[in-house]
């Protein structure tokens, strides 16, 4: 499978998730933190007070469940999750299906998030546990650094929108930003270290001269 990586803001949008096990407890939450609204089908229910942004329809699967929602995920048992795509296939809905993974149109990839910093690693099936150690090994070499640098930049770009006119020196700038040696010099000195360095670089470019760092 050749994959296609997108980034969803499901805040506020309707998921359907089709059996509530440990699969489809960590599919669940993972909706969740991301925002979805969740609607779980299982006629267990889920073990103690579900969290909120999670509603439990505890009651066996029908094709109804599916109505309104974006995306659907099957992790209930083989045969259900059978039909949940089948149904999520005619109404025109996105499934993930975790028994048959090729069944299904889309599937997940390891996590690590940080502030605004999402990593997300896949294996494309192989190796979903390998997946996971890709993820945690790739998160170490960010560093603590990396997310805090990209909240920098939220605030920043604004700033050097507003005061350089010129969109080349704008791009030349940014692109000096993104060199990783500001991570190394963040851990050495300090975020207001590179803050008031980028600060100056603003100034910098916007009177036409070079960055000076
Ligand atoms: C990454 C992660 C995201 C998530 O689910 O949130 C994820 N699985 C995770 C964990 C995990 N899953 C499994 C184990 C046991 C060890 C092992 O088998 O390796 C562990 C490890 C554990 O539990 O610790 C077993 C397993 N998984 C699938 C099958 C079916 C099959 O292979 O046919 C079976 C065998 C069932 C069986 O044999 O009984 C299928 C899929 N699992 C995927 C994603 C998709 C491919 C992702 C990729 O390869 O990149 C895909 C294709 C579809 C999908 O589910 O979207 C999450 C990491 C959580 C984290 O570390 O944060
Ligand atoms: N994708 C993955 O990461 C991954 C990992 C392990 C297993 N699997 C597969 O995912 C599926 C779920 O795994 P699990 O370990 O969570 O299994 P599980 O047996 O713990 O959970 C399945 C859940 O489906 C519910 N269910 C049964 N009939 C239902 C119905 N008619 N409607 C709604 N819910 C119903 C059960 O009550 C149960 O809570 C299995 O098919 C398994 O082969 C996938």
């Amino acid at each position: 499978m050749c994959g296609y990586p997108i980034i969803l803001d499901l805040s506020g949008r309707r998921v359907a998730v089709v059996g509530l096990g440990a699969v489809g407890r960590r599919k669940a939450l993972g909706l969740i933190e991301a925002g979805a609204k969740v609607v779980a089908i299982d006629p267990v229910g889920f073990p103690g007070p579900p969290p909120p942004g999670l509603t439990i329809l505890a009651e066996p699967y029908r094709t109804e469940h599916l109505e309104g929602a974006l995306l659907a995920f099957a992790s209930a048992t083989p045969e259900v999750n059978r039909l949940v795509v089948a149904d999520a296939r005619r109404l025109g809905i996105l499934v993930n299906a975790a028994s048959d993974p090729t069944s299904g149109d889309f599937s997940l990839p390891a996590v690590h998030r940080d502030g605004p910093l999402l990593l997300a690693v896949s294996t494309g099936g192989a190796g979903p546990a390998l997946a996971g150690s890709l993820r945690d090994r790739a998160a170490v070499a960010l560093g603590p650094s990396a997310s805090g640098m990209a909240l920098l930049l939220a605030e920043l770009r604004p700033l050097a929108r507003s005061r350089i006119p010129n969109a080349t020196t704008r791009r030349r700038l940014f692109r000096r930003w993104a060199d990783p040696s500001w991570l190394d010099r963040w851990a050495a000195d300090g975020p207001e270290a590179v803050r008031s360095l980028l600060i100056d670089s603003i100034d910098h470019a916007a009177f036409g001269g070079d960055d000076p760092s």
